[in-house]
């Protein structure tokens, strides 16, 4: 089982995929090594962007003519891929994570890809990262996809990176809809951060029900 937008059928999942642009046979690869893997229960079945979702990251990534970019919460390596092949020649993708076994895997279908040039990964804890780069407006895009908890401060520090007009994604932002009524820690930080991102003047915002949620807020 790959991840799908929570509130379609299975039915409807596999139909929005079909009026997609398909995976390659790199990507299709690694959503499917990282499915096997879920589904024998050696990594968590809901880490993995969902396919669409892919594919519209990589559209953005496109239409915006990212030059560089920053990925909060690698994991195998599906975002990064959609990443890298949007944004333009000679761009660069920073990713950010602390586990060396999953982004493992992510590394070796970025040389099958042919996009390993083009990103460089940094292992550790990622806000610690995140502060070690130069308080400088570089980055065209950002996608936040580890700890829900970690979302407000990787905000405050993504923001002074980021140019004016840059795009800043945000994952899992409506919880499986547990933003209606939140459950853990983590719940409450999200929904916290949903309301004020809403009237953040530094940013226009739209929360998108695409998969688990994904708020876009651009750099104003
Ligand atoms: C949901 S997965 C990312 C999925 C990935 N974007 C994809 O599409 O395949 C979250 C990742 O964030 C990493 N992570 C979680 N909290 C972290 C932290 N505080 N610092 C660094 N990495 C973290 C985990 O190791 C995991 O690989």
């Amino acid at each position: 089982m790959t991840p799908r937008s929570f509130l379609l059928t299975q039915e409807v999942s596999d139909y929005v995929r079909a009026s997609s642009e398909p995976l390659d046979e790199v990507a299709a690869a690694l959503v499917a090594e990282t499915a096997g893997l879920a589904d024998r229960g050696e990594v968590p079945a809901t880490f993995q962007i969902a396919v669409e979702q892919g594919v519209l990251m990589q559209l953005l990534t496109a239409a915006l003519g990212v030059r560089r970019a920053v990925e909060i919460g690698t994991f195998t390596g599906f975002s990064a891929l959609c990443i890298a092949r949007g944004m333009v020649d000679g761009g660069r993708l920073l990713c950010l994570d602390r586990s060396e076994e999953w982004t493992a895997i992510a590394r070796r279908y970025w040389e099958r890809a042919g996009v390993a040039d083009r990103v460089e990964l940094r292992l550790g804890e990622a806000l610690d990262l995140l502060r070690e780069v130069p308080v400088e407006p570089v980055f065209d895009l950002a996608f936040v996809d580890a700890d829900k908890a970690g979302y407000p401060a990787y905000v405050e520090e993504l923001h002074p990176r980021m140019r004016p007009g840059g795009l800043v994604l945000l994952d899992n932002t409506l919880r499986s809809g547990r933003v209606l009524a939140p459950v853990s820690e983590e719940d409450h930080v999200l929904v916290a951060l949903n309301a004020a991102l809403a009237t953040d003047p530094r940013f226009e915002t739209v929360l998108l029900p695409l998969a688990d949620g994904l708020t876009v807020l651009r750099v104003r």
